[in-house]
């Protein structure tokens, strides 16, 4: 490498830097000069200040956090007839000179896709890429790759920069995600920038960046589709709460920030849990069926008296005819609305049809009724304390909790509700009043608050109103931009946050957390393979739109209650409606523990997307065969820390030996042990497979593989998950034997 080049690149990034400071002395002035002005003013005036003050904070700190790798890209570009620009560089945001020439590309435009996609074959209208490697403010290093067929020898490898994605694959993990926009490869970069409309699936083995690529397609569609997304809103959903700590920095790291981050225990607003059934329980609550008994509960409780009743209204007797109330709940049926909603219609229509029955009563009892006393009457009835027992029990309000928690706890009526059930399989439901909710009753309570509807009726309303508000501050802060000219400077979105109702409202991302009913923009599914059919059913009621990028691995589902196939998970919500794309390249796991794993999934009946792996490490897959394992794998941990003292460890470990393992741990290790995601901040984590989905180690150690495929049901994929963690080295701990097709 030439030095004048780097000492070139040197100065052009020193000149990036440079704008961005003055960018930020600007936003700190504008900042001061916006605090200082309208003091007084009147309230919408001050609401407006304090909205300008806070994106001009926010602006200061985005400008701050993407001081690290500002830019890190140079496409060469064949010059096109006057256009003296043959150089255009990428980075983690665009910058433009004082003259308002662009300086620095934003890795998202359609300008830099070049620098992502061009190959020797196509080179998009790029004669070289060149990686630019910076550590704090200082570049490094250099790394070219050559187009122009003039200069070209041979070198048609499809990975791109290889040496700068080397680097960064090697480097030590740290228990959070950071992001790879500085190496995306072509593969990743087509499904990131792919279109926003419809179902995107994309699967991939172990380590082929479909977490990574999900993010980035996130931050990529916010960008751009800013208008539609900023108020819609994205949904993020990962399969745990370790999961999302481990993947929460990246998007920030990006200057996204706007996002809803949820679990699948946390999809339900007001629930937040992490409680698993048995694979039995998790397998029939997760099953359609159980949409199709939700509702059937629901309508078993619209009730018919058998007899006619006689209900007191004002000291008048009524003999009321079962006739009566069918007629009415005739009416709030076809209203199609659902249960708590079509009450109102029920109770209106029983009401008016009681009053006329009472007035004619009355005038059988020679009283004069008018028309204008149908209101009194009314009144008279629906205050009647006969009369609201008797349409309560026709037409009982009901919450999601309470119709799920019956369900649970009666056992006589659910096998009303069942006829065709074995007992065995409503034991299964069986539940205490009390018990808490699992994650697999997440999208119970959903489906039941859809069935049901909002208690009051007033719930909607105030929703809606709230949406609308949010709209109208959007428009408003739009208008504020073109008054203040600073339209590009500061999007419409971050300024509605700041006013000064909004802000007691929250932001889109709160609002949308908060509601059940929220229209998501677009949803991202990570470890989509995980997710039952009534989850399925949940998330897409979440986006009516049906805008999705769902990424996951088939062969890696371990929930009981998951699909096996992508056809088999679909179908039943979007038919044949969505598109694969695949990942092929393993970014994290050296070779030699890619094959193993892959063998032992093979041999296990598992069907796998096979991948290459980008490297090999110096580590053959170590198999430790121990007469006590709890010794064995203590040692193991140290034995690991003797060779990389810095490094994060995973001890994987089937349920029944995580929380002896973990004691055993710390008590050697102390607080460099952590359990769960408590783990995942600390140098050696204790997880069950299927806690460490998703994440990755340095070190993985797994106790006892044959355990975890004999305690869980579907363990091979379990095992496939826990030995594909490490980016460096697996131990195997055994005192059995090993499980057949693991090669050491
Ligand atoms: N283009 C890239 N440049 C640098 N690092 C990358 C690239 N693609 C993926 N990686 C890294 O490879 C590792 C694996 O990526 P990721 O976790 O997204 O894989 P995955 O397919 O979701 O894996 P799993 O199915 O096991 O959860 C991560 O450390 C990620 O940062």
């Amino acid at each position: 490498m030439a030095s004048a080049d780097l000492t070139s690149e040197r100065e052009y990034v020193a000149t990036l830097y440079a704008r961005l400071d003055e960018l930020r002395d600007e936003a700190k002035d504008q900042l001061e000069a916006v605090r200082r002005t309208n003091q007084g003013g009147t309230h919408q005036n001050r609401s407006e200040r304090d909205a300008f003050a806070r994106i001009y904070e926010d602006r200061v700190s985005q400008l701050t956090e993407i001081d690290e790798r500002l830019a890190f890209g140079r496409l060469d570009l064949v010059p096109v007839g006057d256009d003296p620009t043959v150089h255009r560089y990428i980075g983690r945001i665009g910058l433009r000179d004082e003259n308002l020439q662009p300086i620095l590309l934003d890795w998202r435009v359609p300008q830099a896709r070049a620098f992502y996609q061009a190959t020797a074959a196509t080179p998009l209208g790029a004669r070289a890429r060149r990686h630019i490697t910076s550590k704090g403010r200082e570049v490094v290093r250099i790394d070219d790759e050559i187009f122009d067929a003039s200069l070209l020898e041979g070198d048609t490898s499809s990975l791109q920069g290889e040496a700068a994605l080397l680097a960064t694959l090697t480097a030590q993990r740290t228990g959070r995600m950071g992001d790879i926009v500085a190496t995306i490869q072509a593969e990743q970069d087509r499904i990131i920038r792919s279109d926003l409309r419809g179902v995107l699936v994309v699967q991939g083995g172990p380590g082929t960046g479909k977490t990574a690529v999900a993010l980035h397609r996130a931050a990529y569609l916010l960008y751009s589709h800013r208008d539609r997304l900023a108020t819609s809103g994205v949904l993020i959903v990962g399969p745990s709460r370790s999961f999302l700590q481990y993947i929460e920095a990246v998007l920030p790291s990006l200057g996204e920030t706007g996002v809803v981050l949820s679990s699948v225990g946390q999809l339900y607003p007001g629930l937040d849990t992490a409680n698993e059934d048995t694979q039995d329980v998790s397998v029939l609550k997760g099953s359609v069926e159980m949409a199709a008994l939700l509702a059937r509960a629901v309508k078993s409780r619209q009730v018919v008296p058998r007899q006619p009743q006689t209900l007191e209204v004002n000291g008048e007797y009524l003999t009321v005819e079962p006739q009566l109330i069918q007629n009415a709940m005739h009416r709030a049926w076809e209203s199609r609305k659902p249960h708590n909603e079509a009450r109102a219609i029920f109770n209106k229509a029983a009401i008016n049809a009681l009053a006329k029955q009472l007035a004619a009563q009355l005038r059988d009892h020679g009283n004069t009724i008018e028309d204008s006393d149908q209101n009194w009457l009314k009144e008279d009835i629906r205050t009647a304390e006969d009369v609201k027992v008797a349409l309560n029990t026709a037409w009982i309000p009901l919450t999601p909790q309470k119709l799920l928690q019956d369900l649970y706890a009666r056992p006589q009526w659910l096998a009303t509700l069942t006829p065709d059930w074995s007992a065995e399989r409503r034991a299964l439901l069986r539940r205490d009043r009390e018990a808490d909710f699992t994650v697999s009753d997440v999208p119970l309570l959903d489906e039941a608050a859809e069935l049901l509807g909002a208690v009051s009726g007033g719930g909607d309303a105030e929703k809606r109103e709230r949406k609308q508000q949010r709209k109208r501050d959007i428009e408003n802060a739009e208008q504020s931009i073109r008054n203040m000219g600073v339209e590009g400077l500061v999007d419409a979105e971050s300024l509605a946050d700041g006013f000064e109702a909004a802000v007691e409202r929250g932001s889109t991302a709160d609002l949308a957390a908060a509601d059940r009913s929220w229209a998501y923009g677009h949803i991202v599914v990570d470890e989509a393979q995980e997710l039952s059919p009534m989850q399925w059913r949940l998330l897409m009621r979440r986006n009516p739109q049906k805008s999705f990028t769902i990424v996951g691995d088939v062969a890696q589902a371990s929930a009981a209650a998951s699909a096996s196939s992508w056809a088999d998970a679909l179908q039943p919500v979007v038919g044949d409606n969505w598109r694969l794309e695949e990942l092929t390249v393993n970014y994290r796991t050296p070779a030699q523990i890619a094959e193993s794993a892959e063998s032992m999934a093979i041999a296990h009946g598992l069907t796998i997307t096979r991948s290459r792996s980008v490297r090999a490490s110096e580590w053959p897959v170590a198999v430790v065969e121990a007469t006590d394992l709890l010794s064995a794998v203590e040692e193991a941990v140290a034995t690991d820390r003797g060779i990389d003292a810095l490094g994060t460890i995973a001890v994987i470990a089937s349920a029944s030996m995580v929380d002896d393992l973990s004691e055993r741990l710390a008590a050697r290790f102390g607080d460099d042990v952590g359990r769960g995601a408590a783990g995942l901040n600390r140098a050696v984590a204790v997880l069950t497979p299927q806690e460490s989905k998703g994440l990755e180690f340095d070190a993985a150690i797994v106790a006892e593989p044959q355990l975890i495929i004999d305690e869980i049901a579907r363990g091979a994929a379990a095992l496939y998950v826990a030995m594909t963690r490490p980016t460096q080295r697996l131990h195997l701990v055994t005192t059995t034997a090993l499980p057949v097709g693991i090669l050491d």
